[in-house]
């Protein structure tokens, strides 16, 4: 084989692997185009998904669950990239807080995204090629309508409950916002009704990381069987610093030398920390496509629920029967508690029936990841009082 060829065997193999789903998929064609907020309509698009227990005969019983930023739709099963436990089973599963014996649990790789559903790395139907930056950027709100699409693919007409942290809690607050009617209950967990100028800043510095890599290749990297692995790794690091807190960090790490008794006067990982974040950056590398990153971070900065509302955050959740439960943690500094003390204030101000539950954990915004024994017990009295409330648990 020669080099060509094999560097052409290469690109084919990440395409297919960029876009095989390793789940089920439902392709939406050219009868059913997503109109998208920038102003154009994408058809066809394919959403990936998993799920989880058994849709009742009423179809009253499915719980949506919306993932982070570089999360995916393995909640609760292997991964199939990673080989990792799916990054929720802590709280979804069989006797678990979204008890998977009692719910239809459903999650969809996002719109945008890297596992299944259409993204950069897709192949766009009228070049052949992938669409690299010639998908159009895609908002919280395109994800949320093109998940509402699979809602009723599945007859679903409302779900029992969305839940979602991070990105996925700004998904949660979107389909309370637009579909309010379709969402019984709600939980946004470690998140807010906009993207900060301190977020938008730190995911700016990750965008021109991967930009600037000369492997990027103005985004056709795939095409030219290139992967900016420097890049991405450098956002990941970057980003992966405001996920945790300085107390968790000291704790984990300190200034301890790594593999070392002395530090080297160089610029190898001397400190654990510069060993863990390069770890950090370089796995997200084996698992995350360059583009959907600048994909994604772009649908978070461009989230402000307000904005839409002429400013009155309130205005967004009127006339809503949904009932919320707002989490937050002591440490994150990302998605601080007073974001989410504004959406509870909104609730309360548009006569929403609203919860909110201030979590003391000192190990940053990715709390909502971790074993968190408040946030699974906050979860699971919520759901419970709301599945009483909707008559799928005996009072
Ligand atoms: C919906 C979603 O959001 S899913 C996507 C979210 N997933 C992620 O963000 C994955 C990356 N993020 C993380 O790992 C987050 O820190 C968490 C919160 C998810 C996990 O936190 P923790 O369980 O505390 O793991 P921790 O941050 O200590 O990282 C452990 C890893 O770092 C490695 N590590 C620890 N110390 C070092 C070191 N000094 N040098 C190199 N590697 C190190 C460990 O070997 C381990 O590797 P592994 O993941 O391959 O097993
Ligand atoms: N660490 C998580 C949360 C980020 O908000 C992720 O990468 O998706």
């Amino acid at each position: 084989m020669t080099k060509a060829s094999r560097a052409s065997a290469t690109t084919d193999q990440k395409i297919q692997e960029a876009t095989n789903p390793h789940s089920p998929v439902v392709d939406f064609g050219a009868d059913k185009p997503l109109p998208l907020d920038s102003g154009v309509s994408l058809s066809p698009f394919r959403l990936a998904y998993q799920s989880y227990g058994e849709l009742n005969a009423d179809k009253s019983n499915a719980i949506l669950i919306c993932h982070a930023l570089t999360g995916d739709q393995h909640v609760a099963n292997v991964h199939p990239v990673t080989g990792k436990p799916g990054w929720w089973e802590t709280l979804v599963g069989p006797g678990k807080p979204v008890d998977t014996d009692r719910y239809f649990v459903l999650c969809s790789n996002v719109l945008g995204g890297c596992l299944g559903s259409t993204g950069p790395a897709s192949i766009n139907p009228e070049t052949g090629k992938p669409y690299a930056l010639d998908l159009p950027v895609i908002t919280i709100a395109d994800m949320v309508r093109a998940q509402a699409m699979l809602i009723d693919h599945f007859g679903i007409k409302q779900l029992f409950a969305v839940i979602g942290g991070s990105m996925g809690g700004m998904q949660v607050l979107e389909w309370a916002s637009s579909h309010s009617d379709r969402v019984f209950a709600a939980v946004a967990i470690a998140t807010g009704a906009r993207h900060s100028s301190q977020n938008i800043a730190f995911h700016e510095v990750g965008r021109q990381a991967v930009m600037a890599d000369p492997e990027w290749k103005e985004g056709r990297y795939l095409e030219a069987g290139t992967v900016p692995r420097k890049g991405l790794s450098v956002a990941r690091m970057a980003a992966h610093i405001t996920y945790l807190s300085e107390v968790a960090l000291h704790r984990k790490f300190g200034r301890n030398l790594q593999d070392r008794q002395n530090v080297t006067f160089g610029f190898d990982a001397d400190f654990q920390i510069e060993s863990y974040l390069r770890y950090q950056g370089m796995s997200f590398v084996d698992r995350f496509d360059p583009n959907a990153y600048l994909y994604m971070t772009r649908a978070m900065d461009y989230f402000d629920l307000a904005a839409e509302h002429e400013g009155r955050l309130a205005d967004a959740f009127a006339g809503s029967k949904t009932r919320f439960c707002i989490v937050s943690f002591t440490s994150d500094w990302l998605f601080p508690t007073s974001e989410s003390r504004t959406v509870a204030h909104a609730l309360n101000a548009a006569g929403a029936s609203v919860s909110f539950v201030e979590i003391e954990s000192d190990r940053g915004h990715d709390a909502f990841l971790l074993d968190e024994p408040e946030m699974f017990s906050a979860i699971n009295g919520f759901i419970r009082s709301a599945a009483r409330a909707k008559g799928l648990l005996a009072q």
